[in-house]
């Protein structure tokens, strides 16, 4: 990037940098040819005239912003061709090549949804006729998708979804109907004004039989026209905290017809006759919400370091206040209390990052022994995808925040880009699996792997540690990584123990399980997060440590210093639960609060070169603040002279109602 008209504050610290930034992007990206491919594909995309608003997204009314962006997403699409006709689903790996769809709008792709569940719910879920028939189609996008599950009754509880599928043999067809208001579909992205086909998530009768939920292909729209086909009703669920531009919609069905073919075949099956074939495991039915629990993980990081480039690009930039008297005033990013607030949040997206291709490595073997028809890892993988996406997009809300409220009165500016982030963070909370009942899925993993502990078991590896700090009260502590990780593992194993107790102190006679359950769930969310945390902590060390292994060792020991940071940083946070479960001194604590300030002195001088090395270009940022020139104040007045309301000196609303309030006051 060009160096001229840099602030003088940036461009000391680049030089300050111990490491090669470029190493840094090549790691990230996972090797430079990758690096050169997002950056040819980031520079044809963002530098397409089509592609710059003359007024910012934000002032457009709601129904201009949605044009605007299936407009600009359509010209992405177009180029996207190009670079990704080599690519298929069987050589799909995650990446952050899908992050450009960030320097062509703001907030959400109406079109997300047709990526990120309609295509992976084919493949994954269609037989083989089924995928040659429809996958090509909607890789190509002559077709176009949305993936529709939630209804206005119910989201968590999938089994209590009330849109019907019941099949008639006469016609061989499915009959869709929606039988209350409740039934609507209620919130697919993209499904109000975009998408002409969905998967249908409803329940399945057959023979006079009730089979539960089971997904279907289902045409809504006509394809020349895009006429809603008759018997359905659809439209736009209305303005919400973010998503602005993800067109999420509502669907009802009144008697309409699918051929039976267009149930989605893979795992269960309806024949001619209405026949049922069950499937080997019903909860195969939920496997694309596995899988974008894992791809999320991916999302959060990205997410992250585009917040985390903002916040430490303008904590660089901004000067306030003196520390001492007669002295210049200090960059804000050299307040200790400051350093506290965005350091750690950089080094959670490099943390999500590496374990996010962890489990997205677990995943592809787990997926790949169900082909074979293997089921064994399935509650494992399950278990982790539940907590690691609860706590990932939770622990990222919060670090979203943090940055904008180390920007100051400035973060709260849209055009800082601080408030969309934060909202399409926030949503990540709640879509995908909602926070609490996510966690209390891994709680109930965690619950079964207690009883294993209690029978002498083997554990699965990813609970294995439970056995190993069954019996001792309090684990000997070390103040070293491998001490903080067994103390994030006691901890989990005290907190699985206890919850397994409370449930069995609730069991008193006449008392059901499940009201057990209920009463002891604030202890097993929290068991779920001790042993999430003790997962984050034990991956993202083992994965820096090898990473740094591989680079060179200026880039190694920043890799490493940003890893202890978190480890650090979260024993000091959760320093009660270690004072419970380990043998933990208030001297030991001193002295993790020590090397925590260490550490955040030791990042000190790198934090621009560490964010640069996210390699987040202006266009996908998006930020007055952010920017790689920080020329904020620039940046912040010229997009304030944006303002449709700077057009004229005087607003008529002046002559209309203030004049006359005004006048009456006087009389
Ligand atoms: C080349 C092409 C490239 C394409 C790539 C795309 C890349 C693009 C990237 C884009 C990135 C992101 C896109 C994100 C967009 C997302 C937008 C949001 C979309 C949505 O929100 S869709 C709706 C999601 N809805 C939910 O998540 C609902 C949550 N509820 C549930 O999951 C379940 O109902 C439940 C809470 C788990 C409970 O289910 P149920 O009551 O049926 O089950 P039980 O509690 O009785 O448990 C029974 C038993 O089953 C186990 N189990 C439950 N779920 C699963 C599962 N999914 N897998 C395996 N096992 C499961 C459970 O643990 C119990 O086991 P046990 O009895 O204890 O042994
Ligand atoms: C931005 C956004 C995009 C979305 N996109 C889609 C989409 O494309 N397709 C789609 O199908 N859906 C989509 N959704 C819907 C989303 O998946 C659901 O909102 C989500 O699964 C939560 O379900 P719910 O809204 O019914 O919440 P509820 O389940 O009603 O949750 C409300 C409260 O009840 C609590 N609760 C519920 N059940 C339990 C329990 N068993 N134990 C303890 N507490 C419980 C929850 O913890 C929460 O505090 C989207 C949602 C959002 C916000």
């Amino acid at each position: 990037m060009a160096e001229h008209n840099v602030c003088v504050e940036l461009v000391r610290e680049r030089q300050k940098c111990t490491f090669e930034v470029q190493e840094l992007i090549h790691l990230i990206d996972g090797g430079i040819t990758a690096t050169e491919e997002r950056r040819e594909v980031e520079n044809v995309v963002c530098t397409d005239p089509r592609i710059k608003d003359v007024v910012p997204e934000e002032y457009l009314s709601h129904k201009e912003r949605y044009e605007n962006a299936i407009r600009k997403n359509c010209i992405l699409q177009e180029i996207l061709k190009k670079y990704t006709e080599k690519r298929t689903w069987d050589n799909f790996r995650p990446s952050n090549k899908y992050r450009i769809s960030s320097g062509v709008v703001k907030d959400i792709s109406p079109f997300m949804l047709h990526t990120g569940m309609f295509i992976p719910t084919l493949v994954n879920q269609s037989d083989d006729e089924q995928k040659a028939k429809w996958v090509p189609k909607a890789m190509s996008m002559e077709i176009i998708g949305t993936y529709a599950q939630t209804e206005l009754g119910h989201g968590s509880f999938i089994r209590g979804l009330e849109t019907t599928a019941t099949y008639d043999p006469n016609t061989e067809e499915f009959v869709l109907n929606t039988p209350n208001l409740t039934s609507y579909k209620w919130w697919p992205g993209g499904l109000a004004h975009t998408a002409n086909h969905c998967i249908v998530v409803a329940q399945l009768y057959s023979k006079g039989q009730h089979y539960g939920v089971h997904p279907f292909f289902v045409q809504i729209r006509d394809i020349e026209t895009h006429v809603p086909l008759p018997g359905i009703k659809v439209g736009e669920i209305g303005p919400k905290l973010g998503f602005q531009t993800a067109n999420n919609g509502f669907l009802g069905f009144e008697n309409f017809r699918i051929p039976r073919r267009n149930m989605l075949m893979k795992n269960a099956q309806v024949l001619k006759d209405g026949t049922y074939i069950k499937s080997k495991n019903d909860k195969l039915t939920y496997g694309t919400m596995v899988f974008v629990r894992v791809i999320i993980l991916f999302d959060l990081a990205f997410e992250l370091s585009r917040a985390a480039t903002i916040a430490v690009r303008y904590s660089a930039v901004r000067h306030q206040s003196q520390l001492k008297a007669n002295e210049p005033e200090l960059q804000i990013i050299d307040y200790v209390t400051q350093q506290h607030k965005l350091f750690i949040g950089v080094s959670t997206s490099h943390v999500f990052r590496v374990v996010g291709l962890w489990l997205w490595n677990t995943y592809v073997k787990v997926n790949a022994d169900i082909g074979k028809g293997n089921m064994d890892q399935l509650p494992e993988l399950h278990a982790l995808a539940c907590c690691l996406k609860a706590v990932c997009s939770r622990d990222a809300a919060a670090r979203v925040e943090e940055f904008r409220l180390a920007c100051g009165g400035h973060g709260f500016m849209t055009s800082s880009n601080l408030p969309i982030i934060n909202g399409i963070v926030s949503a990540s909370i709640t879509y995908e699996g909602e926070f609490s009942v996510l966690m209390l899925q891994t709680a109930r993993f965690l619950m079964k792997a207690w009883n294993g502990v209690l029978a002498r078991k083997t554990l699965t590896p990813t609970v294995s540690y439970l056995s190993k700090f069954s019996n001792s009260d309090r684990v000997q502590w070390a103040n070293t990584t491998a001490g903080i990780i067994s103390g994030f593992q006691a901890a989990a194993a005290g907190k699985t123990k206890e919850a397994y107790a409370a449930i069995q102190s609730y069991l008193k006679p006449g008392t059901d399980y499940e009201d057990a359950w209920n009463s002891a769930s604030v202890q097993l969310v929290s068991a779920s997060e001790a042993h999430c945390r003790a997962i984050l902590c034990e991956i993202s060390w083992s994965e820096m440590q090898r990473l740094s292994k591989t680079v060179s060792p200026n880039l190694g020991k920043v890799l490493l210093e940003l890893a202890e940071l978190y480890l650090t940083y979260w024993s000091l946070e959760k320093r009660g639960d270690l004072l419970m479960y380990t043998t933990i001194s208030t001297a030991d604590i001193a002295k993790l609060q020590a090397r925590y300030e260490e550490l955040l002195a030791l990042i000190r001088p790198n934090a621009v070169g560490i964010v640069d090395g996210f390699d987040i270009r202006d266009e996908i940022l998006n930020s007055t603040l952010g920017a790689y020139d920080g020329r904020v104040y620039e940046r912040l007045m010229e997009e304030a002279k944006k303002s449709p309301l700077n057009a004229e000196p005087v607003n008529e609303s002046f002559h209309k109602y203030i004049k006359p309030l005004m006048l009456k006051a006087k009389l």
